[in-house]
């Protein structure tokens, strides 16, 4: 199957890191002999049964799939009856009579969450086994096969989001129960709002019954093991630890600082804008056994363990990971657009979204130039702002940005306060470390600087909706004084220290600076900590039971609730010093 990416496809294998340091393929170790690699050991393990589901997410290579699998059957001498659930979809009339309310018209980015389920796309009326009892192996298979209540052994194919929008930016893909591909926002969009949310409630009810879960992402090679060793997998991680696959992203004000240093990507791009960190509804799990890798979607850990994970915050976010780690390079790169984030009313009435997307900026590296953009300026005239953006659209002249907008100096280890309704961006040659609340793409942009995108299109511009939501009392003094966090040392010993970097009241999260140059001991509280090395070469995890894990400088990782207490030892020969965040008591 097609991919259109310059990102590396993941090596079955996990390679020795180049050096000791960030690391794009973190994994989480289970035993030996737990991962099985092809078609033929596939095929082999399922032939021990008459009857099978291969059910799977939307992007999977159904074809590449019952092709491999139904040639391996006939090799080993096995006569099999296929069912393709395609075969009982609904037209596909009807089926963009469903969806469209959810899909927000002709809008490139915003729909609404939609709430349908898996069943609402088939014709059950027309759903009958017609499978030939007489064969060694009935097979019902692709997107939605557990819809046919067959009784089988359920085989779930999985396929990371990074991989899922490479096939889709090949058009190899569609959209669920669609026969041809669209316009890649279009696409991207009626897969946030539509198929994912009805694929990932379909994924969390399977969970449980999988026999055997494979991760599709390689073509040709699927990588397998049972679903046992699944959920026995993730149960350990949500007591322990876990690191998500990361994933990275060139973008029109994207810098040089990651693809210095992150010595496992491909060099070969013009830039580095993004990296997906730990933005979760993105990311992946990696589990190795005998050096090889499989991946789960991230989602797994929550629709299992949201309990352990979350603590006391799962009450409020469910299945929901709340906290967004990522980074935002523009070292050599530019300006991102000047934009804000909606309010929480704002969110939930309009796209159907549980909270808000209140960011912050921590600066994890920073020019001698470096600003960020922050706040109105004293006197602001809303009106006249709207009008000289409406103008600088129109006319495609450029906007005087400094004249409405603050713009403070940014310097490592500093920490912006981006609550909803602040208008903002990060100017060139900063490292940001976002810390965010997850949402991610309910980003209004008010002004482009003038430029187009990669592809040479001007990026879609939200004034109105931006409007609706700025939030204009922050101007002024008012700017550096409440949206700067002012880090206050709560406790500190001999060789360390614990320093608050107190956030807004509008943030559900909170954020700590530990400084150490041996060793801290620190209580999870009932809180999931998301932690980050933001200064020093590498830190060692110390969880009770658990062997010791070592995190590098910039990876990005988090304790659950549930581990209760933990170490951090510093394994660098400087200070090292680890950010770590997690949701406020009071927000629960
Ligand atoms: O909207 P641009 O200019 O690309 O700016 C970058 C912004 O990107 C969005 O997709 C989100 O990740 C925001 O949190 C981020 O601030």
């Amino acid at each position: 199957m097609k991919r259109k990416t310059s990102q590396f496809l993941i090596p079955v294998e996990k390679k020795e890191q180049i050096d000791s340091s960030y690391s794009i393929y973190p994994s989480f170790s289970i035993e030996s002999g737990a991962i099985n690699e092809g078609y033929t050991t596939l095929a082999m393990e399922l032939a021990k049964s008459d009857t099978l589901v291969l059910d799977g997410y939307v992007g999977v290579d159904w074809n590449e799939v019952i092709t491999s699998l139904n040639a391996a059957f006939q090799k080993m001498g096995l006569s099999t009856s296929i069912q393709n659930i395609d075969g009982f979809l609904k037209s596909e009339g009807e089926l963009k009579s469903m969806v469209d309310p959810f899909l927000g018209g002709d809008d490139p980015i915003f729909g609404f969450r939609t709430n349908l389920e898996l069943s609402d796309y088939f014709d059950k009326t027309r759903m009958s086994n017609v499978l030939d009892d007489k064969v060694d192996i009935k097979i019902v298979y692709g997107t939605g096969a557990s819809e046919m209540d067959l009784d089988g052994k359920l085989v779930y194919f999985d396929l990371p989001k990074n991989e899922l929008q490479y096939r889709m930016r090949a058009n190899a893909i569609t959209n669920l129960g669609f026969g041809s591909p669209k316009d890649h926002k279009q696409m991207y969009k009626h897969f946030y709002f539509v198929d994912w949310p009805i694929l990932n409630k379909e994924k969390k009810k399977l969970l449980p019954n999988i026999s055997i879960i494979v991760d599709q992402q390689r073509p040709g090679h699927p990588v397998w093991m049972s679903g046992k060793k699944l959920r026995d997998g993730l149960k350990r991680m949500s007591q322990s630890h876990f690191r998500v696959r990361p994933w990275f992203e060139p973008g029109v004000w994207g810098g040089q600082w990651m693809k210095d240093r992150f010595k496992e990507l491909n060099p070969d791009v013009p830039n580095y804008a993004w990296s997906f960190e730990m933005i979760v509804p993105e990311n992946g799990l990696l589990f190795e056994s005998d050096g090889a890798l499989l991946e789960v979607s991230f989602d797994m850990l929550m629709f299992q363990e949201s309990e352990n994970v979350l603590g006391k915050a799962a009450h409020r976010f469910g299945d929901e990971f709340p906290i967004r780690f990522d980074f935002l390079d523009t070292f050599q790169g530019g300006n991102l657009s000047v934009q804000c984030h909606p309010k929480p009313e704002y969110i939930k009435k309009e796209f159907g979204e549980n909270f808000t997307q209140d960011e912050t900026y921590y600066i994890l590296d920073a020019g001698e130039d470096a600003e960020v953009y922050l706040g109105f300026q004293e006197g602001i005239d809303p009106n006249g702002f709207k009008r000289a953006l409406e103008h600088s659209y129109t006319s495609k002249e450029e906007l005087d940005v400094e004249k409405y907008v603050q713009k403070l100096p940014a310097h490592k280890h500093d920490l912006f306060l981006i609550p909803h309704g602040t208008i903002h961006c990060s100017g060139i040659n900063n490292m940001v470390l976002e810390i965010s609340a997850t949402p991610y793409i309910f980003t209004f942009k008010m002004y482009d600087w003038q430029r187009m995108d990669l592809e040479g299109n001007p990026r879609p511009m939200n004034i109105d909706k931006a409007f609706e939501n700025l939030n204009f009392d922050r101007q002024g003094p008012k700017v550096s004084d409440t949206l700067v966090a002012k880090p206050k040392t709560e406790v500190s010993g001999d060789d360390w220290e614990k320093i608050h970097l107190p956030t807004h009241k509008d943030h559900f999260y909170d954020i700590y600076r530990y400084e150490f140059d041996s060793k801290v001991a620190i209580g999870t509280n009932g809180q999931c900590h998301v932690l980050m090395l933001v200064e020093g070469e590498s830190i060692e995890l110390e969880v009770e039971g658990c062997e010791a894990q070592t995190f590098h400088f910039a990876e990005t990782f988090a304790v659950p609730a549930s581990a209760e207490n933990y170490s951090l030892v510093n394994k660098g020969k400087t200070k090292a010093k680890v950010i770590v965040s997690f949701v406020k008591d009071e927000a629960c």
